[in-house]
């Protein structure tokens, strides 16, 4: 048994949503392998938070049970969040049907959710050590799902500006080039967390030293250590760090650089078309890489992805890369 679902990119492709039917209802829903707790807009959400986003209600659903007295509070890296209350009901994501998947409903959600009406929700795709419900904490729909699964394993295929998709169950030959690259994760944090060996701006050379990263989906950009960030802008003239932008912009008339990842033995490029992420409207250019904030490790996330078929396998914990 394995599912299929299309991933259909919002506007300058910020995030991705996915049809997701609970109790006979769909939602479209963030997929994040950064997170892991499955959350709704619900009936349970304010009405001056709902505006015009598709909600859920249980009271709708024959198969809905409340897990009395469970809550869930959960903050993002980009500092967004949300909180609430948790049930079970029978969640279906491209034909794969998960029964008694814990269900978060929001009573409280941050102004980066209430006004991104195209986004009901979030399905976390990272470890379930990661989910927030308390007292009981609770496996992700993936995790649920595995034991029907021919292979252990979810795949994703993000596009710019079209949609890509999310397999899950099966890795489809036709969706990339050559051979799967895996790496091994490290699930000690709940992250698809792995080593990158090292990088390079443009047909440079491979340097600088091996640093961690979690694959994220969830994510908009790529978000690397500052050193490597500078060396990336020193070869744009026009780039500049900007505080009102919110971080490095340059004359939409440059010539953008590729950036490779060295993972193993794969290069994996980045072409200098997503790193040219969006226009600021006067000229200048937001840049697809910033900063990872120092946090400790690169967050690979959308615009890394896109030029990425990416390999999720729990059976294995390890991720696998290949060219598109
Ligand atoms: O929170 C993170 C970063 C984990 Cl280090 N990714 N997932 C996500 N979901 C919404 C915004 N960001």
């Amino acid at each position: 048994v394995g599912g299929d679902v299309t991933a259909t990119p919002e506007s300058d492709d910020n995030e991705y949503l996915c049809p997701v039917t609970i109790g006979g209802q769909t939602l479209n829903l963030d997929f994040d392998s950064g997170s892991s707790d499955l959350w709704v807009f619900s009936t349970s959400t304010p009405s001056s938070e709902q505006q015009s986003h598709t909600i859920y209600n249980p009271a709708k659903s024959s198969t809905f049970k409340e897990l009395n007295g469970f809550t869930w509070q959960i903050s993002y890296g980009d500092g967004s969040g949300a909180s609430g209350t948790v049930g079970t009901d029978t969640v279906t994501v491209g034909g794969l049907t998960v029964k008694n998947q814990a269900v978060e409903l929001a009573t409280a959600v941050s102004s980066e959710f209430v006004t991104d009406s195209a986004n009901n929700g979030l399905l976390g795709l990272a470890w379930s050590n990661l989910n927030t419900v308390e007292p009981t904490q609770q496996q992700t729909f993936f995790a649920n799902a595995g034991p029907q699964l021919q292979q252990n394993v979810f795949t994703a295929d993000l596009r710019h500006d079209q949609p890509g998709s999310y397999d899950f169950g099966f890795i489809d030959t036709s969706k990339f080039q050559g051979n799967l690259n895996y790496v091994p994760v490290d699930n000690s944090q709940g992250f698809w967390q792995f080593t990158v060996d090292g990088y390079a701006v443009g047909d440079g050379a491979t340097g600088g030293n091996s640093f961690s990263a979690i694959a994220d989906t969830g994510t908009t950009l790529l978000l690397l250590d500052d050193n490597i960030v500078s060396d990336y802008y020193s070869q744009i003239s026009s780039a500049q760090n900007s505080n009102s932008a919110g971080g490095f912009v340059f004359d939409c008339t440059e010539d953008v650089p590729d950036l490779t990842l060295q993972i193993g033995d794969y290069a994996a490029v980045v072409p200098g078309s997503l790193l040219n992420f969006s226009q600021n409207g006067d000229g200048t250019c937001f840049g697809g890489i910033q900063s990872d904030g120092g946090q400790g490790f690169a967050i690979l996330g959308d615009v890394f992805l896109k030029a990425q078929f990416t390999v999720f396998d729990q059976g294995n914990v390890q991720l696998g890369f290949a060219p598109k």
